[in-house]
């Protein structure tokens, strides 16, 4: 079994903010990820296919190929977008790193299956900043 791993980048908008809770508690939870006037990041993801390497191609799947699904699927949806406002499969969530990842994982999983089917999703790891950043596993 190897992991093959394609690292992508995107800017995106977001707070991180409960309706249903008052501004006060948002703040107290949320510090200033809740400001209501957004803030951004540059964030780093690494997505990470695990499989058997084909014997005519040595390849569990190609890089190029898993780097343009993960474009055509993610990146262009997210990248300089605001994440509460402009991503239809974010509507109405907390646009938390933890949902982040969720979310992709159910775009990219049947995505890979589908043009690799020696191989499956096995990772998507996330940094909002250099210090945080969330992994996961489906
Ligand atoms: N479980 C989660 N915790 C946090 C998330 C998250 O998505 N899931 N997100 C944030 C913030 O949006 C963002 O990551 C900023 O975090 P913060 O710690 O404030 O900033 P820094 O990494 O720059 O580090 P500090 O030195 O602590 O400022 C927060 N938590």
């Amino acid at each position: 079994m190897v992991q093959i791993c394609r690292k992508e980048h995107f800017n995106a908008a977001h707070k991180l903010y409960n309706p249903k809770w008052t501004k006060e508690e948002n703040e107290a939870f949320f510090g200033p990820c809740a400001n209501e006037n957004w803030h951004g990041h540059n964030f780093e993801m690494t997505v990470i296919v695990e499989g058997e390497p084909d014997p005519d191609t040595g390849y569990v799947m190609n890089m190029k190929h898993l780097g343009k699904l993960v474009k055509e699927h993610i990146i262009n949806k997210v990248d300089h977008k605001n994440l509460n406002m402009d991503v239809d499969f974010l509507e109405g969530k907390m646009t938390s790193c933890e949902t982040l990842v969720m979310e992709f994982w159910k775009i990219l999983a049947p995505k890979i299956e589908e043009i690799a089917p020696n191989a499956h999703l096995h990772c998507i790891e996330l940094w909002e900043t250099n210090k945080n950043f969330v992994r996961y596993f489906g």
